[in-house]
């Protein structure tokens, strides 16, 4: 059917078009079913929605970023026909049910995310069917390789190129920040692309965003890694393994990382980014994304295997992730807690000593001798936060950055021990919940400070962590949900008094063992 393109100035999840009640009948379609719409030598598969107000017969209206796709003039005349589901469809079933897949289901499973070609509910299939039943290490490759050919590669002129990744899962992680140009001012090439968060309050490329531009296409990429030494760029704005992004973005408001689906993610980026030695930060215990040592070594072998498979030298750091790393956890305040350790700040000294051991691996790797040692007189020397403003200076931002530039949110309140006693565990996924309430990271400058970590003394009256927002009602949100997740666990030598006694003092209405003070 030949039809009117309208723009709609609208943006939808999938590619979306609208159709007048009776054309759709005359075509024999429904709300939610496939149309392929074809301009010239172009075509897009969008899905459905009827109306008898919103476009007139003989139009078809066709949403944001699917019309600029398409590419027609306004008004211009398209093909409009009705399409069936994409075959990956019945891949993904054969995933719920179990069965492995072959090398050429998943490349149709990856074709169609790359194309646009599946509904947001088939992509949520996809991720949910590879939570429950994963993969295993062939499909995983496979899966990795079909991600890689979707999309462009980078040949730097000079190697080998180095890489550092973390699986992600513990909050806090803001490292990259400082380990990219530990590494980059020691004469490495580290062209680095992080994504956004996952199942945290603030991904890697939600951080840099606060400060610097994060979008780069392939190209740039390898020009600004050429001319600094490394880069602090999002993933998902380049054609580097285009199918991780729009995976991502399902994944990131159920807070799942499928085991194989975080492999191939991380892989794909490498290997399409040209990395040759690459370090993996897996960090491990409760709260996080791989509870026991025993399975971060399985997920370490499943980095070094498939490292091998693609021509990768990988070599992974399980580290310790039962609470965040260092004290803040949201965009701006991330970002300021790293700057001020590029500074010179020693504090806190888990930010500091995780950089240097993550920095100190990837120097090893290209044959620098005491990494650590390295590592340090680097960061301690100012060589770093140099290197640092060359970067941001290289990606737009403010050459001369210091972390006094970085604003926070205008709204805080503290959380207030009602006991005295010592921080017996943080629970992480509680504190992500909590940041987000606050509007992180959309919020820049939302999210949570601690004062107090695991093992510190608390006094009665004492802050525990204070929570930061952009926007009033967000903050209200978020100090209801600390209320009741509690993610700071004090005690002290009296876990409990019976009868009729609770181990915490009850202040306010709800049971927890804080009470609220404004400021
Ligand atoms: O913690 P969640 O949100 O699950 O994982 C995603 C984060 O982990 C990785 O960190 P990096 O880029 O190596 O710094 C990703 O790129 C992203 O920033
Ligand atoms: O880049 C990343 C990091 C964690 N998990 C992913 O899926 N991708």
């Amino acid at each position: 059917m030949n039809l009117k393109a309208r723009y709609i100035d609208m943006e939808s999840a999938e590619y979306t078009c609208v159709l007048h009640d009776n054309d759709a009948i005359e075509l024999g379609v429904r709300e939610q079913d496939r149309i392929r719409i074809k301009h010239e030598r172009n075509s897009i598969v969008a899905l459905l929605q009827t109306t008898d107000t919103v476009v007139n017969q003989g139009e078809v209206g066709i949403l944001g970023r699917a019309y600029g796709v398409l590419g027609p003039e306004r008004d211009e005349i398209v093909d409009v026909v009705p399409t069936s589901k994409p075959e990956s469809v019945k891949y993904i079933k054969k995933k719920m049910r179990g069965e492995e897949l072959t090398t050429e289901e998943i490349r149709t499973i990856i074709n169609d995310i790359v194309q646009h070609n599946l509904s947001n509910i088939e992509l949520t299939a996809y991720v949910v069917a590879l939570e429950i039943n994963g993969m295993n290490i062939r499909e995983t490759a496979d899966l990795t390789m079909a991600m890689v050919e979707t999309g462009d590669t980078i040949t730097f002129d000079r190697g080998p190129i180095f890489d550092f990744h973390s699986v992600g899962g513990c909050p806090g992680n803001k490292i990259t920040l400082i380990v990219v140009p530990i590494v980059a001012a020691a004469g490495l090439i580290i062209p680095k692309t992080s994504s956004r968060a996952i199942s945290s309050a603030a991904g890697t490329a939600d951080i840099i965003e606060v400060f610097a531009d994060v979008n780069m296409d392939a190209h740039k990429l390898r020009t600004v890694a050429e001319k600094v030494g490394g880069t602090l760029a999002w993933g998902g704005s380049m054609s580097l393994s285009p199918a991780d992004d729009t995976i991502i973005k399902v994944e990131y408001p159920l807070g799942i990382d499928p085991h194989a689906q975080l492999l191939a993610s991380v892989m794909s980026k490498k290997k399409a980014a040209g990395a040759n030695c690459l370090v993996i930060d897996i960090p491990t215990g409760a709260g996080t994304k791989v509870p026991t040592i025993e399975e971060a070594q399985a997920f370490a072998r499943d980095f070094m295997d498939l490292g091998e498979k693609l021509g990768i030298e990988v070599r992974c750091a399980i580290t310790y992730g039962e609470q965040p790393v260092g004290r803040a956890i949201g965009p701006a305040l991330e970002a300021k807690e790293a700057i001020t350790i590029l500074e010179g700040s020693k504090h806190p000294s888990s930010v500091y000593e995780k950089s240097i051991g993550m920095a100190a691996m990837v120097l090893e790797m290209g044959g620098i001798k005491n990494g650590e040692a390295k590592a340090k007189e680097i960061l301690e020397s100012g060589q770093a936060l140099t290197k640092f403003r060359e970067i941001v200076a290289a990606q737009g931002g403010n050459p001369n950055i210091s972390s006094s530039d970085i604003t926070v949110g205008m709204y805080k309140h503290d959380i207030i021990s009602a006991m005295s006693g010592y921080v017996n565990s943080i629970k992480n996924k509680q504190l992500v919940q909590i940041a987000r309430a606050a509007g992180s990271p959309k919020d820049k400058g939302a999210g949570v400070v601690l004062n107090k970590k695991r093992g510190n003394r608390v006094l009665e009256g004492e802050t525990l962590y204070t929570i930061y927002a952009d926007h009033e009602a967000k903050l209200e949100q978020a100090i209801e949900l600390a209320r009741k997740l509690d993610p700071m666990v004090v005690e002290n030598m009296i876990i409990s008094k019976l009868p009729n006694s609770s181990k915490y003092t009850v202040i306010e209405e709800t049971s927890s063992n804080v009470r609220s003070e404004r400021n």
